[in-house]
């Protein structure tokens, strides 16, 4: 591991000689790399891992569907009327029923409506947008023309970053297998002739990172003339300011299809309501807004911990966890590509199998680090936040907070990482009252929200003086809702009353005011 890091820091691309005397593209080394095929083999694509105890629980979660005329949802996958080898699919993949963001989205995109969709992390989004998705393309019959210079894919999905993008390709790939439809996957860090080479063998549902997707569209290789859907996963982070840019360039693409002409599907956990209401921007104005439970609220089967340490403690405190955590599968979240290295360094001379995976290294070894935690040779896995979201791995028991993020999105999807699909986990977060004092109120309302045990310790600092200045800069920590939803004055009444006595005449009035949200 030492030496790989080594050699990744080394990498001349990042010498500031070199960086002042190349251009922008210049200065980036050729990327050679070329990920290895995807199992074909039957058992592994479609393994999978059980649902925990838990998942039926899922029903009980209050659901939410805003927006004129929704359609009603299913109560079973027979009822979402897939066509067989879909259903086959299904069934292979191990899902005997929906989960409610299934339930409701499935029919919503169905029926070919607009949809901003909330559900809590690991609760089955990928396949409640894929579903509906490959099934009108399959009942179409779309072929993609393998000999055709210019692709012209019926669906693109977007996604953050490249290790979730490539894991909704894989389930796009499940879903169709044995099927017309062939999903393609592109992001960076991988040879781009050999992304190019794999489009051109065809392609109707297109995956990509935004600026792979972009470079792809710009060299005329893919058309958007016959684009129906365009799903933006993690729809929060593609829209903040990181993202925002690169998705107003797509939909801006030539022949990209209007709002009005193509169906637009968001999905995340977390909504800030500034980014819901800029999602508008890219929905139709009818688009149905679904919540499953608190938007932005944690998932309950994660059993969360804070503890109060100071800077230094740290290390000392994760030996500790670790130790506690055994062979089981952990992912450690820290603030910064260098103390990603430095932890996993840390790790390994304590002789704790460990890798990592940020964005500075390249993507063989993020993909190579993937691999070994999911496999189990490495069961510690220490990122950056590129790993907080989406990622689905079998058995992660633990996410430690080693860092705790500056955004309380950010902390509900890393904990996300655990307690997936109806199985339980544990998320164990180091609280520095010097740096973390901003976190502490939303921390709070994460907590109680998801029916865990808050700390006297940590309520007191988020409701003293110094915390409520520093609460967390973005204002708002939930979209309670969907943010077209405004407090209306439905009726008002005001009551008199008339009393005599005491020689003299009193007159009483009060008023009834009934708000309704609407
Ligand atoms: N109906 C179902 N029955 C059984 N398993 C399911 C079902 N739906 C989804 N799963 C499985 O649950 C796991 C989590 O699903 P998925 O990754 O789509 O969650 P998500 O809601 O997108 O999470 P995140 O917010 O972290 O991105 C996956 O392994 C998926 O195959």
């Amino acid at each position: 591991l030492f030496g790989s890091l080594w050699d990744s820091h080394k990498s001349t691309s990042f010498h500031p000689k070199y960086l002042k005397l190349c251009s922008e593209d210049e200065r980036r080394p050729k990327v050679v790399y070329v990920p290895p095929p995807p199992p074909e083999e039957e058992s592994s694509i479609f393994s999978h891992y059980a649902t925990g105890i838990n998942f039926d629980k899922y029903d009980d979660i209050l659901v939410d569907v805003s927006g004129s005329n929704p359609p009603k949802a299913i109560m079973t996958f027979d009822e979402a009327g897939l066509c067989e080898s879909l259903r086959k699919n299904v069934t292979k993949s191990g899902y005997v029923k929906p989960t409610p963001v299934q339930k409701h989205g499935i029919p919503i995109i169905s029926a070919g409506r607009d949809l901003m969709a909330c559900a809590q992390t690991g609760s089955g989004k990928t396949a409640a947008f894929l579903l509906p998705i490959l099934q009108r393309l399959m009942v179409d019959g779309v072929a993609a023309s393998k000999f055709s210079e210019v692709q012209e894919p019926e669906a693109i999905i977007v996604a953050p970053t490249r290790e979730l993008i490539n894991q909704i390709y894989l389930e796009a790939r499940k879903f169709a297998y044995g099927t017309c439809v062939r999903p393609v996957v592109v992001y960076g860090g991988i040879n781009t002739g050999y992304t190019i080479r794999e489009v051109l063998k065809g392609c109707n549902v297109l995956c990509g990172t935004p600026g792979r997707l972009l470079d792809i569209i710009g060299r005329g290789k893919v058309g958007l003339s016959k684009l129906r859907y365009l799903v933006l996963d993690e729809a929060d982070r593609m829209l903040d300011m990181g993202f925002e840019p690169d998705m107003r360039k797509l939909v801006g693409s030539p022949g990209m299809p209007s709002k009005e002409d193509r169906q637009t599907l968001m999905f995340s956990a977390t909504y800030p309501e500034d980014i819901q209401r800029m999602a508008a921007d890219f929905l139709k104005v009818d688009y149905i807004f679904l919540a499953v439970g608190v938007v932005g609220g944690a998932c309950s089967d994660v059993e969360q911990t804070i503890i109060q340490v100071d800077q230094y403690s740290k290390r000392d405190q994760l030996l500790e966890v670790l130790k506690s955590t055994g062979n089981e599968r952990t992912m450690v979240f820290v603030e910064t590509k260098r103390s990603a290295d430095f932890i996993a360094t840390f790790l390994c001379q304590e002789k704790i199998s460990t890798t990592s995976i940020h964005g500075d290294r390249e993507q063989r070894e993020r993909e190579k680090a993937l691999s070994d935690f999911r496999l189990g040779q490495c069961p510690v896995l220490v990122a950056t936040s590129v790993a907080a979201r989406g990622l689905d791995i079998e058995q992660v028991q633990h996410v430690v907070n080693f860092d705790l993020p500056s955004s309380i999105d950010e902390y509900v999807h890393r904990i996300g990482r655990t307690g997936r699909c109806g199985n339980t986990g544990r998320a164990v977060s180091f609280f520095n009252p010097e740096s973390d004092t901003p976190l502490a109120r939303s921390l709070v309302k994460v907590l109680s929200g998801a029916q865990q045990e808050v700390p006297k310790w940590l309520e007191e600092i988020a409701f003293s003086a110094h915390g409520t200045t520093g609460f967390n800069p973005r204002g708002k920590v939930f979209a309670s809702t969907d943010t077209r939803k405004v407090w209306r004055i439905t009726s008002h009444r005001i009551y008199f009353f008339h009393i005599r006595g005491g020689g003299g005449h009193f007159f009483f009035f009060f008023s009834k005011i009934y708000i309704y949200l609407t």
